[in-house]
């Protein structure tokens, strides 16, 4: 076992609803003690913000171009960052000098593994100045500089999760943790522990999106809008036919991938009805290029705290004899779960440990990955001007 250390994670997810914090103590291998985590929701006005980046993040062609508002948007969204790890920190009892690192995802704006270009705005130099705590941040780009599709990165800390289940929890194997956001994704951790990862579909983002626009709502609380609909088959069926199922490489997602209904497509209920089925089965779905049918779906994300996509990931995986428990059932935390990810990184990173695998990526080698922001820095350029005007 190596030394453990304190890390604080943030995730601000493809759903971009806010910041989701973590703490977690652990050497970045198989011991991992879970702390406190709290959410910090953007409001209306920033989340607006956020949506007119995603539009100013497409013209983007070099992954350090801040078209349009991005460069303030990186800045502020940066600032809330740090305001969110110290209400967390004073929430908690805690000081910088308690935490060693950060790991920070910032925001996805642009996804394209294709063109071997994934952006997430955040500065973590900004970061480490304004918490005191040293930061490791942009940690999508070395897996795809060495051809992988930059996403998801949770599998490795999924596999740590489920090495460390003690005998109360087991689970029958194979088993897949899926992760149901904005978009979703789901790791399968064999009997000997293998793992094989990759993103499986849209998760929650076309529903908010659907809601947002008819019935102007974030999300659909509960699934009360979806439980008043019925399923419109055609509409599953144009969704569930997309390349994305079948094509021979597993890829991954941009929020923009799947676009929502037209008004034309379904009624408010329907749609929504219809949208949180296209969530399970599409999980399903690519469930079925898994190296074999799991025994066990442990669900985290928003999306299990949907009824109705429970409800049918429940009809669809008993089908194939699959059982499927929210992550709480095992006595983990289904909210915080990226945000305890982004920490375990950030101190796999600080050991020059690999962030992804050719198995969860598609990367051609293990690679570590993450840049490291010093929260010194501005004390050793202090340090250099007092030396410089020394007489
Ligand atoms: N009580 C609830 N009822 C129904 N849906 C909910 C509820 N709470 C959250 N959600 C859904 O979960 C979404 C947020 O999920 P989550 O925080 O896991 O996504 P994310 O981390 O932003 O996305 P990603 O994992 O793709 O990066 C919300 O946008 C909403 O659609
Ligand atoms: C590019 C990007 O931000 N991708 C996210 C997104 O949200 C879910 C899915 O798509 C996953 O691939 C990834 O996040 C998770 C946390 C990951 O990297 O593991």
């Amino acid at each position: 076992m190596g030394k453990l250390l304190t890390a604080i994670g943030l995730m601000s997810g493809t759903s971009m609803d806010g910041i989701d914090v973590a703490l977690l103590q652990t050497d970045g291998e198989n011991v991992v003690q879970r702390g406190p985590s709290a959410g910090y929701a953007y409001d209306a006005r920033f989340r607006a913000r956020l949506k007119q980046g995603l539009e100013d993040a497409k013209s983007i062609a070099v992954r350090t171009e801040r078209p349009g508002t991005l460069a303030q948007l990186e800045r502020d969204l940066t600032l809330r960052h740090a305001e969110a790890v110290g209400s967390f920190l004073h929430e908690n009892n805690l000081l910088p000098e308690n935490i060693d690192v950060i790991g920070f995802h910032g925001q996805t704006v642009l996804h394209r593994p294709d063109e071997a270009l994934t952006v997430q705005i955040g500065d973590g130099d900004l970061l480490a100045r304004e918490t005191q705590i040293d930061v490791v941040y942009d940690m999508r780009a070395n897996d795809m500089v060495h051809g992988g599709q930059g996403a998801p990165l949770i599998p490795a800390y999924h596999a740590a999760l489920a090495n460390g289940l003690s005998q109360k929890q087991e689970i029958d194997a194979p088993a897949v943790f899926v992760n149901i956001g904005g978009i979703s994704n789901l790791t399968f951790v064999g009997a000997d522990r293998r793992i094989v990862a990759y993103d499986s579909g849209p998760g929650n983002t076309l529903i908010d999106q659907w809601v947002e626009a008819h019935a102007g709502v974030p999300y659909d609380q509960g699934g009360m809008i979806a439980s008043e609909g019925t399923i419109v088959p055609e509409l599953a069926d144009r969704y569930l036919s997309h390349a994305f199922f079948t094509g021979e490489k597993r890829r991954s997602l941009d929020r923009n991938d799947f676009a929502p209904p037209t008004d034309a497509d379904a009624s408010l209920e329907d749609g929504a009805r219809t949208l949180a089925y296209v969530t399970a089965a599409a999980i399903l779905k690519s469930a079925g290029h898994l190296p074999e049918a799991p025994a066990t779906y442990v669900i985290c994300g928003g999306g299990r705290l949907n009824p109705i996509i429970m409800k049918d990931l429940t009809k669809l995986a008993g089908a194939a004899r699959g059982r499927v428990l929210a992550a709480e059932a095992l006595e983990l935390n289904g909210d915080s779960m990226e945000a305890e990810a982004w920490a375990y990184l950030a101190v796999r990173s600080l050991r020059g440990l690999p962030l992804s695998y050719p198995e969860t990526t598609g990367v051609d080698r293990p690679v570590s990955g993450g840049r490291f922001a010093s929260k010194s820095v501005d004390a050793e350029a202090e340090q250099a001007t007092r030396q410089v005007e020394r007489p």
